[in-house]
């Protein structure tokens, strides 16, 4: 039987190695180090077998934004289990006592991003957010419906980042449900870092704002470059690439100006763009989407609503709603049961109920229709929630929605 209990700071460095051993990761210098500052400040949980760790989670101690809020969410990480242990259950244990931790220290959500979409709705997370790669086709100047911000574009030493592009990025968190806090440390570990986690041959990262000089800015974009391909005999086998990282924009003009930016840099063909969200306008003021096209859709953060009644009287709601709801959840049964929800724009209500219920549905349901990224009808008509009272459905729908679709690129 394997023990869960904190990992103490000075056993971090053994629990990466068991991390990169579960990742088939071997990361150099550089990345062991990032991932060790970041190790630091986030609540480890080991599962040890006697002395030997068979088991790790990590959680960020995030914020996330909410529908008019922001509410304590830690961000799991590094979850690994040692190939000699697998499926005995050592990380339903690491994720039960995570769940308690959650819900003893307030926190009402925990949310992650799965590295298999097949492991975590059994412990009631569900989809909350979805990301697009969009791909631009920059050999030719990017054709666009709407004139960009005329103001001017300047590069900023990553250094000033968070000084210079910290307010920005805040802002938008808030814009847009389903974004982290990022600490300093994320900024500079995961955003900043000189070399790129995932790619060794992208440059280092590069920030550009628009505005005018001694003003805040209006937008940035975060990127990389790669340069071109060569043969053997030192062709040319294909331009360079421009990763998009992050791009945020107070408004459609500058959006447009940071995209036609990113599409016209020399010496690239692409602009690839991974993390956008669904509704990203980009996709509708490109005036030929046979040069902006969507190459992939993915479940992005995955959200568990540790703490239901929690979770749903601290979000704004969009229109008025009432309506009982018999909710299973077999990992945390305080939370299930049947609630009445009577939520509206001046705030919500749920207690306990009697009366028949209108919706039935798993927890891991409502995680991934709570910030608005997944309708409740769509998983009626999928099977998945029962609808008893013809109606309830669109009438939650209406309720849970948001102006823009929750969205993040603040992969962890
Ligand atoms: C947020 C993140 O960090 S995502 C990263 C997740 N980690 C990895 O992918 C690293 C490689 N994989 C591992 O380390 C492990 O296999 C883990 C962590 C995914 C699973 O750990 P285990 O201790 O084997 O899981 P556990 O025994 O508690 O399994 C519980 C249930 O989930 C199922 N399950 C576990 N892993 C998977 C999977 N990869 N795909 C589908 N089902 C899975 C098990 O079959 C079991 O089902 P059951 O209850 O019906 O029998």
């Amino acid at each position: 039987m394997v023990d869960i209990r904190e990992v103490p700071e000075d056993d971090i460095a053994r629990a990466q190695e068991h991390a990169y051993l579960a990742f088939h990761d071997r990361p150099g210098p550089e990345r062991r180090a990032r991932h060790h500052a970041l190790l630091r400040l986030c609540d480890r949980l080991g599962a040890y077998d006697g002395d030997t760790l068979v088991g790790f989670m990590a959680a960020h101690p995030f914020r996330l934004s909410v529908p008019g809020t922001e509410l304590g969410c830690p961000g799991l990480t590094f979850v690994s289990v040692a190939p000699t242990h697998r499926r005995r259950g050592v990380l339903t244990a690491l994720m039960d006592e995570r769940l308690r931790r959650a819900r003893a220290a307030g926190n009402p959500l925990v949310c992650l991003w799965a590295s298999e979409a097949a492991i975590y709705g059994r412990f009631g997370f569900g989809p909350a957010t979805q990301g697009l790669t969009v791909e631009i086709d920059s050999t030719r100047p990017l054709a666009l419906r709407i004139t960009p911000d005329p103001r001017p574009l300047r590069l900023v030493d990553p250094a000033d980042a968070l000084t210079v592009v910290g307010p920005c990025h805040e802002a938008a968190r808030h814009r847009r449900a389903g974004r982290p806090d990022r600490s300093p440390a994320r900024w500079t570990e995961e955003w900043l870092g000189e070399q790129d986690e995932d790619d060794e041959e992208l440059g280092p990262p590069r920030i550009a704002v628009l505005g005018d000089p001694g003003q805040p800015p209006a937008g940035y974009l975060l990127y990389r470059t790669k340069q071109e391909d060569e043969d053997g005999d030192g062709r040319t086998r294909s331009p360079g690439l421009v990763r998009v990282d992050e791009l945020e924009a107070d408004t459609p003009a500058v959006a447009a100006a940071l995209w036609t930016y990113a599409a016209s840099l020399d010496l690239t063909g692409t602009v690839r763009a991974w993390g956008r969200p669904a509704d990203d306008p980009l996709l509708h003021f490109a005036a030929d989407r046979d040069q902006v096209r969507v190459t992939a859709q993915f479940p992005a953060l995955w959200l568990r609503l540790a703490d239901v009644k929690e979770a749903l009287t601290a979000r704004a709601w969009a229109a008025p709603v009432e309506l009982v709801l018999e909710l299973r959840d077999a990992r945390l049964p305080s939370n299930a049961g049947r609630y009445r929800l009577k939520a509206g724009p001046g705030g919500a209500t749920y207690e306990t109920a009697r009366a028949s219920p209108d919706l039935s549905l798993d927890v891991r349901d409502l995680a991934a229709c709570y910030l608005g990224g997944t309708r409740v009808t769509e998983l009626v008509a999928a099977g998945l929630v029962a609808e008893h009272a013809p109606g309830a459905a669109a009438a939650l729908d209406a309720a849970l929605r948001t102006g823009l679709l929750p969205h993040t690129a603040d992969e962890f």
